[in-house]
């Protein structure tokens, strides 16, 4: 491979190089861009789909717990409506019947009861009723002693003095006729009525489905530990912001009660002070976002990589080719100049680097058609060094090739025109061709050459002209050819008879016949 090419190729191939490995950053920061914004608006839509379901979920709840509390409440009215009717002190046994009845029919409640104005239990739906039994003491009590209203009322989670169970007080005033305070209606919800609906949805470990009071105290929080009923969340950004401006909505903050980040949907009761929340962990949304993040995220990787390999192999490949291509280039250069050497060697005489026989040959066959054609004048100079025998004999037959090198220098230094053609004919004869030239032009020019390689002056003892020094015989033919194919072996056979004669004349001369 030529230098040149050498270069060429270098610069391709980093040029390739560079290109391929701008097209490999441009799609892959593509790729990664495309896959970063489709992984990112898809953890924005699982974000607002869990606000979705937070919400519809919060609202559905808080329809469930609308209508437990209704027909808690339409239950009171009913009792309250039937004991301003049939009274109180003679009645309880029919009352209690009636109590247990409304129970029966209503699974979230856990008891019925009835306080007369001193606390003490009159009717209830309790088997057995404590001993001293009066709850004078409960805040629901005091509630409607000290408040006139009608209205249904819903307390603080208590135990329950007959169950034991974790309850949701909802009671009603009892008033005379006259407005002054009779006893109070007492009907309690079940905690774990609301722990079985709740638990009938599946969800996360850390989600969280809460009931509220409007103030902020907690009735009941799944999954969360019953200690913390009653605890007051009224310093989450649920009581402090988002109730103040919506009565449901959804809204991401951080739980006051566990600490955990968390999707929040809530939803206040219309009818009743209370609250419903629904709060999807976030930690957990963001590990099952995660996982399918994580496959996509991978096949991206693989698709990058496939395409990297594929780059490779594509530059690899076009490596290849180029290498190939200049690889062939080089060769071809080099087919080219051996071509061209061959050819001269083979129309050069090695000795003289005057043309060959060869090329006399062809270049005499050539001006001869030209003659023919253009019927223009051919002379041929036939010459022969004299003696030569003699000189290699006594100089050595390295003597005789560098006075074959001087006089052949000589003989080229009267090529006139490029038409001429000075060659080796062969041993140390020389042929000169000098198309369009008429016979005394030739003439005048051999015997110039006859001079001048006399003039040279190399010395040889054994010539047999008087001068001592290497001299040539010239014979001289001219003709205009014909279009004969014996023209040529004619038109040497008229210039070599001219020759003879010249070296039968004494030679150092030249002879046109
Ligand atoms: N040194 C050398 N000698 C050559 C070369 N080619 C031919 N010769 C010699 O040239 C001589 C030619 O001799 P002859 O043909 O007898 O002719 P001559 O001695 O020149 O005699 P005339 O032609 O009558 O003058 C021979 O001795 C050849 O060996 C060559 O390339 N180098």
């Amino acid at each position: 491979m030529t230098e040149q090419t050498g270069v060429v190729a270098g610069v391709s191939k980093s040029m390739l190089r560079q290109m391929m490995l701008i097209f490999l950053v441009v799609i892959s920061s593509a790729v990664l861009a495309v896959n970063g914004w489709t992984l990112w608006s898809s953890w924005q839509r699982m974000l607002s789909s869990t606000e979705d379901n937070a919400r519809n979920l919060s609202i559905s709840l808080s329809r469930q717990a609308g209508d437990t509390f209704l027909q808690t409440e339409l239950t009171l009215q009913d009792l309250r409506d039937r004991i301003n009717i049939v009274g109180l002190r003679h009645q309880s046994a029919a009352l209690t019947q009636q109590l247990l009845q409304r129970k029966a029919v209503l699974p979230q409640l856990d008891g019925l009861f009835i306080y007369d104005t001193e606390g003490n239990w009159i009717v209830s739906t309790a088997s057995a009723l404590p001993a001293n039994a009066n709850n004078a003491d409960r805040e629901y009590f005091q509630y409607h002693l000290k408040h006139s209203d009608n209205q249904v009322h819903i307390g603080d989670v208590v135990r329950s003095r007959s169950s034991g169970n974790l309850i949701i007080p909802v009671s009603m005033r009892l008033n005379n006729f006259d407005g002054t305070f009779r006893g109070v209606l007492l009907a309690t919800i079940r905690i774990d009525f609301f722990r079985q609906v709740y638990d009938y949805y599946n969800l996360g470990e850390h989600d969280i489905l809460g009931l509220m009071k409007a103030n902020g105290n907690i009735l009941y929080a799944r999954p969360l530990s019953d200690t913390l009923i009653n605890k007051s969340l009224s310093a989450s950004p649920l009581f402090t912001r988002l109730l103040k401006t919506s009565s449901a909505g959804a809204a991401m903050y951080r739980s006051a009660l566990d600490g955990r980040e968390r999707i929040f949907g809530y939803s206040r009761l219309k009818r009743y002070p209370l609250v419903v929340v629904a709060g999807y962990d976030k930690q957990q949304i963001w590990r099952t976002w995660g996982a399918d993040a994580f496959t996509f995220a991978m096949l991206s990787v693989v698709l990058l990589l496939l395409l990297f390999l594929f780059g490779f192999i594509v530059l690899r490949h076009i490596h290849l080719n180029l290498k190939n291509q200049f690889e062939l280039t080089a060769v071809r250069d080099q087919l080219t100049a051996m071509n061209r050497t061959l050819q001269s060697l083979a129309l050069i005489d090695g000795l003289t680097g005057l043309a060959n026989r060869r090329q006399f040959d062809l270049w005499l066959q050539r001006s001869i058609e030209r003659s023919s054609r253009q019927q223009t004048p051919l002379s041929l100079l036939m010459i022969d060094v004299d003696t030569f025998k003699n000189y290699n004999d006594h100089y050595g037959h390295q003597a005789g090739d560098h006075c074959l090198k001087q006089v052949a220098a000589c003989l080229q230094q009267h090529q006139r025109q490029p038409d001429d053609l000075v060659a080796r004919y062969g041993g140390e004869e020389f042929a000169i061709v000098l198309p369009n030239t008429h016979a005394a032009d030739a003439l005048l020019l051999a015997q110039q050459m006859v001079r001048d390689v006399a003039g040279l002056g190399i010395p040889h003892e054994k010539s047999s002209v008087a001068e001592k020094v290497v001299t040539i015989s010239i014979g001289v033919h001219t003709t205009i050819a014909g279009r004969d194919s014996a023209a040529q072996d004619q038109l040497i056979a008229e210039a070599d008879k001219a020759l003879y004669q010249a070296k039968n004349s004494g030679k150092n001369q030249a002879v046109a016949l």
